[in-house]
């Protein structure tokens, strides 16, 4: 179905999603307003029609897209407000913002990430701080590099809500030529999936990193399914097949394209780079880094058997060497 009436959405974010969610936005009825944090991008958008830090190639249509820097400017008289920053900003972005802004608008989050400290999905958080009913959220998931989407290769987002309309509406907003959408009801344990096929992409890295080859990766990426499986089950039981595009899929594209911001920085942590240094390389954040914090965190109440996600965890926050990690996953890997 096409989008056929007029709708008015607020983007958040500057980054590579934002500017590949725009672009998918912009081939349908959809009138943009889009919030970027640096004032000097948000200028070279208006002047240039192209993001200058991310995406650079992606011409924007300036008639149909509106940039601004002040948040409650760019939310107003919206119903759709779309979140695309990293989870450890979106406090930051959405800094001045009340509940009233958040009224009758439908919130997508487009992040996949937790919320450091607070050890929170994104929707969970949106719904406490500005009391968005769960109806009207949902989160944008699925095999999707945005590297992909500027190049207009044929890709698929799957758009999951508790609410079957609110999933539907979202999944027509971001239908295109390129892009296929499918609703579905399992908003939490999806988010839960992309959260944690990061923190895989970080192990995959971490052991190109070391010098390790295909045969490995792929005994690690099957044990990765099963332990992903293992948690969300734990965390929000449900009948669920892992094995479809949001869950598996996502998991494959991360761990294994050069495109992937997790994978890239777990090969230069493997590489011997020091957390700084690594972050330092990329412009780009890999949300693995905070995810596995969270989750580990998590973890310590539901004490699910989670051998990855404890040695990338030892690996980033207890200075443990990569190598002596990957040596202790070798024995319990199957
Ligand atoms: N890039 C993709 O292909 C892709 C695909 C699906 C989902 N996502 C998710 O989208 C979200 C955004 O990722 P991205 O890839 O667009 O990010 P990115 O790495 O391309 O860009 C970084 C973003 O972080 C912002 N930022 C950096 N430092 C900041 C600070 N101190 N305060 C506030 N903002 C700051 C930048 O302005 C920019 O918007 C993440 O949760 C990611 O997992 C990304
Ligand atoms: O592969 P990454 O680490 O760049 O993450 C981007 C998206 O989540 C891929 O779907």
């Amino acid at each position: 179905m096409k989008v056929t009436q007029p709708v008015r959405l607020t983007m958040v974010g500057g980054g590579s999603w934002a500017t590949a969610l725009v672009k998918i936005l912009s081939e349908n009825n959809v009138s943009v307003k889009w919030w970027l944090r640096k004032t000097t991008d948000a200028e070279h958008l208006k002047k240039f029609g192209h993001n200058p830090s991310y995406l650079s190639d992606v011409q924007i249509n300036t008639r149909k897209v509106k940039v601004c820097t002040k948040i409650r400017e760019a939310v107003r008289d919206s119903d759709y407000i779309i979140l695309a920053v990293p989870a450890a900003f979106i406090g930051d972005a959405l800094t001045g913002l009340k509940p009233e802004h958040f009224k009758e608008k439908y919130v997508v989050s487009a992040i996949k990430g937790m919320i450091p400290g607070a050890n929170q999905l994104v929707t969970d958080w949106v719904s406490e701080q500005y009391g968005v009913p769960t109806k009207r959220m949902s989160v944008i998931a699925g095999p999707c590099h945005a590297e992909e989407v500027a190049l207009e290769k044929q890709s698929y987002l799957t758009i999951a809500s508790q609410d079957p309309d609110c999933a539907e509406r979202v999944a027509d907003l971001l239908r295109c030529r390129f892009v296929q959408t499918t609703p579905v009801d399992d908003i939490y344990g999806i988010e839960y999936s992309a959260v944690m096929k990061n923190i895989i992409a970080l192990a995959c890295g971490i052991t190109r990193g070391l010098g390790y080859g295909d045969n490995f990766q792929a005994v690690l990426v099957s044990n990765a399914m099963q332990e992903i499986k293992r948690f969300v089950d734990a965390i929000y039981p449900k009948h669920r097949d892992l094995s479809g595009s949001a869950y598996l899929g996502d998991l494959l594209v991360t761990a294994y394209s050069p495109f992937s911001r997790n994978r890239t920085f777990g090969t230069l942590i493997g590489r011997g780079y020091t957390i700084q240094s690594a972050q330092a390389e990329m412009n780009m954040i890999a949300e693995g880094y905070y995810a596995v914090k969270s989750i580990y965190e998590i973890n310590r109440k539901f004490g699910v058997d989670m051998p990855i996600t404890n040695a990338v965890y030892n690996i980033l926050y207890e200075r443990a060497a990569p190598t002596g990690e990957m040596n202790g996953l070798k024995q319990v890997l199957q």
